[in-house]
């Protein structure tokens, strides 16, 4: 477990937070200038804070030089040595479980090219390597995606599950994008202005209306996790969730296995009874547990139903002639083609 409690003033910004990170993949979000590169240079020793408190289990790392804290860090840009090969690039990190490390990031195929022959995504991913072959106490990952297309982003994802599933280190993970938060994050910190504003597990934050306005409208909507059920011939799946069973497109995942699925908000619909030849495949049961009204038109609407919450956004004018309550039934209402093929994942 790594516990982070910095302090430190630049001229115009002030920094005070306050987290915990244990292993697995904790997201740090926020609008730009928020504060995340800041925080992510004071844990990796290159931000000297005016006050930093970084434990690692009982050592507090907070004030040791960057070389001494065991920290891998993946920017952006992959920032490989340009003369040499990947091999000589993953071993420049280190020669930590280097058979290990090549058979996690698949990068069997690629030992003998050098960086200016790769792709983007293989680029990324040797630069994942090159930090764990140093066998770190915590990474370190400064948007890692974002520079990468659509194709490349979804490439690179499943090594990012498999670092996550199969390493016991505390990762935090930047990041602008929220379905790679859904799909990579087990928890959540959201920041605004240089402050902790939100914190807690990604299920909980991202079906929270409270963190709408931190989050933003576009991007609020919950994350179901739950079994599948089955495929049927139509090329469709049938996934078992606490919310209840829903329809979702494409061969995802194989039966008995887990779904992860996010769900944004301005996806779902709410009707007051069951609707009655309706296309949408997915309508579920659920009770209104609470309403947050934001600064435009909208109302976020919290469901719940078997554990599990959702969220849907809806205008206040729908709000109000519905007359929407806090613990009215109600049926929630989702399309299946409009859960995307990114925002589904198998682990
Ligand atoms: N060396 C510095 N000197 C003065 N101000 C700084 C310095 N580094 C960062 N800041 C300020 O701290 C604030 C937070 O910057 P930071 O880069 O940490 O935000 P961020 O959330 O990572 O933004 P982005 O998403 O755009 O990368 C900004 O207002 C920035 O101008």
């Amino acid at each position: 477990m790594l516990q982070i409690d910095l302090r430190h003033s630049f001229p115009d910004f002030t920094l005070e937070a306050a987290f915990d990170v244990p292993a697995g993949i904790t997201a740090l979000f926020g609008p730009s200038g928020s504060g995340k590169t800041s925080i992510v240079r004071a844990v990796a020793g290159l931000l000297q804070c005016d006050d930093a408190d970084v434990r690692l289990g009982a050592r507090n790392i907070g004030r040791l030089r960057p070389h001494q804290r065991k920290i891998g860090y993946v920017f952006q840009d992959a920032r490989l040595f340009p003369h040499m090969t990947v091999l000589q690039n993953l071993r420049y990190g280190g020669r930590m479980d280097e058979d290990q490390v090549i058979a996690l990031l698949g990068l069997d195929d690629l030992l003998m090219r050098r960086p200016a022959g790769l792709s983007g995504g293989e680029a990324q991913r040797v630069a994942l390597g090159r930090a764990l072959m140093a066998g770190p106490d915590v990474m370190l990952l400064d948007e890692p995606l974002s520079a990468l297309d659509g194709p490349r982003k979804a490439d690179v994802m499943p090594y990012l599950e498999a670092l996550r599933d199969q390493s016991a280190i505390p990762m935090i993970y930047v990041s602008h994008d929220m379905t790679e938060v859904a799909r990579l994050a087990g928890r959540i910190v959201v920041l605004d202005r240089g402050r902790v504003v939100v914190q807690g597990a990604v299920e909980d934050v991202l079906a929270d209306p409270v963190a709408v306005p931190y989050i933003g409208v576009q991007d609020a909507g919950a994350v179901l996790t739950g079994r599948v059920v089955g495929h049927a011939d139509d090329g469709l799946t049938k996934v078992e969730t606490g919310i209840g069973a829903l329809w979702v497109p494409g061969v995802a995942g194989r039966a008995g296995g887990p779904l992860r699925i996010r769900i944004p908000a301005q996806d779902v619909i709410l009707s007051r009874s069951k609707p009655d030849g309706l296309s949408a495949l997915n309508v579920l049961p659920v009770t209104i547990a609470g309403l947050q009204e934001g600064r435009g038109p909208g109302v976020m609407v919290a469901l719940e139903a078997g554990g599990a919450r959702l969220l849907a956004r809806v205008t206040r004018r729908s709000a109000l002639s519905m007359g929407l309550a806090v613990g009215q039934n109600v049926h929630a209402i989702l399309k299946a083609t409009a859960i995307a093929p990114q925002d589904v994942s198998d682990r």
